[in-house]
């Protein structure tokens, strides 16, 4: 492992713009282009594209593509008590944080009979992705259906690619069931996405496709959001990231595991560390290596690792500036009276305080969501939550009293714009008011 050190005050704009670098996107147009034509394939073959693209990015051949009543059964059985518990713990957390997040209609008189509302509808049909490549993940599908629930989407579907054995992960399938979702499809990538935007013989057409997932997934969620006929997308959700601020009291072997969970994802992971303290720089590097030797998936890890940052900075003020200006997905914050600095965080998309908070209870089952915006978007995005999954509709209602007050303001402007059909929208009514007969 070569990991260095970066002096943050040493480093000059430029360096400091190459050092906070995501690690490189692979050819973006080439890989537009080949999701390009998944998703043409699809629209234009339906379930037969699916079905063959299933074979070629997940090597199973599949009889049907939908989960049918057995294979639910079977999930069912095949987790332990203890295994369905937790889900069910996280369920109850995550509902708990998302269901304190339903607003109740807005009415206000903006003017003397003039009143304005707002109103929360559910969006109709939702897609939620789950994935499930380098490991399936049901504590995703836990963070989209809760919410999708909450909210009353009136159709909710799940997809999620197969196992080598054509099986859906048991755990997601429970957790479909826990959440009332009933209609699972074994589906993964840019063709899943294909599915859900644009509807085959078997997958509903959605209204807004939700969820994270790797390259081929996101640009499939960007070319459908742009496309009318296609879907809305919820953030860029892309590969994780965590960002760790850590002072010279902090426990190296914390830091050094928060870092090294992120960078189990995938590769593409990226891990950082900011640090008023070179001791406590150097011991984290000690552990990152102790414990990546006693960890599964170790090659993952390292690849991740090699492209991790560990920078040491002159003050605490100075890592919060720096940590702004990257804006991870998630922020850990290990340093004495961490809660003092939250007026200091302006951009990231999930905040974890102090030392007995790993990002893993986040990613699992504190009840906050861990689905977020990554590639600095946290800079202007949020993540998930109940909102997501509803629309705010306005509504208005002025009463004759109200537009004869009102009525000659919306004239005027409508004259500064020279738009004079807007402005005889109101004059006829105000004609009608004066004169009744
Ligand atoms: N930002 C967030 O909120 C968040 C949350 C959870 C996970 N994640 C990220 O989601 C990602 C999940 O990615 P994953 O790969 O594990 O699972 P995935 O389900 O997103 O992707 C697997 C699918 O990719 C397709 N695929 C693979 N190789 C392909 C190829 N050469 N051509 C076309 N399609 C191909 C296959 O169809 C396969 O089913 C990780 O990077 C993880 O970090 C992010
Ligand atoms: N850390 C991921 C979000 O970037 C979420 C996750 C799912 N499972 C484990 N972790
Ligand atoms: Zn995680």
């Amino acid at each position: 492992m070569s990991l260095s050190l970066l002096e943050w005050s040493s480093l000059s704009a430029d360096e400091r713009r190459a050092a906070l670098r995501r690690p490189a996107q692979a050819d973006t147009d080439g890989l537009h282009r080949r999701v390009r034509e998944i998703i043409d394939e699809v629209r234009a073959r339906g379930d037969q594209a699916l079905l063959d693209f299933t074979e070629r990015f997940d090597g199973v051949k599949l009889k049907s593509l939908e989960v049918d009543a057995a294979e639910f059964a079977a999930a069912e059985q095949a987790l332990s008590a203890d295994q369905r518990a937790a889900l069910e713990r996280a369920i109850g957390n995550v509902r708990r944080f998302h269901e304190a997040q339903l607003s109740n209609p807005l009415q206000i008189e903006t003017s003397p009979g003039v009143i304005c509302e707002r109103h929360f509808r559910a969006i109709d049909a939702v897609g939620l992705y789950v994935p499930a490549g380098v490991a399936p993940l049901p504590s995703t599908a836990v963070m989209l259906a809760v919410p999708a629930n909450i909210a009353g989407c009136p159709t909710r579907i799940i997809c999620t690619p197969p196992r080598k054995d054509g099986t859906a992960d048991p755990a997601v399938l429970l957790v479909a069931k826990l959440c009332g979702i009933t209609r699972v499809f074994k589906i993964g990538g840019a063709q899943a996405v294909a599915a859900m935007a644009y509807g085959t013989e078997s997958v509903p057409k959605v209204d807004k496709v939700f969820g994270p997932g790797n390259s081929w997934v996101t640009a499939a969620k960007i070319i459908a959001a742009n496309d009318p006929e296609g879907a809305a997308l919820d953030l860029p959700a892309g590969p994780s990231e965590v960002l760790v601020i850590a002072d010279q009291d902090a426990n190296a072997s914390f830091v050094a595991a928060d870092l090294l969970a992120q960078a189990e994802h995938s590769a593409d992971a990226q891990s950082i560390l900011v640090t008023t303290s070179r001791v406590l720089a150097e011991a984290t590097i000690e552990q990152l290596e102790a414990q990546m030797r006693r960890l599964g998936r170790e090659s993952t890890l390292r690849e991740s690792i090699n492209h991790a940052r560990l920078f040491i900075v002159d003050s605490l003020q100075a890592a919060f500036d720096l940590s702004n200006a990257y804006a991870p997905e998630h922020l850990i914050v290990q340093v004495a009276k961490a809660r003092d600095w939250l007026p200091s965080i302006r951009n990231a998309g999930s905040v974890f305080l102090g030392a007995w908070t790993p990002e893993t209870m986040g990613d699992y089952c504190s009840g906050t969501n861990h689905v977020l915006p990554t590639y600095g978007f946290a800079r202007a995005y949020s993540g998930l939550s109940l909102v997501d999954f509803q629309k705010r509709m306005t509504v208005q209602e002025l009463s004759a009293d109200g537009l004869r007050d009102l009525g000659p303001t919306a004239v005027t402007i409508a004259g500064l714009e020279g738009l004079d059909a807007h402005a005889n929208a109101v004059q006829v009514r105000l004609r009608q008011l004066a004169n009744p007969s």
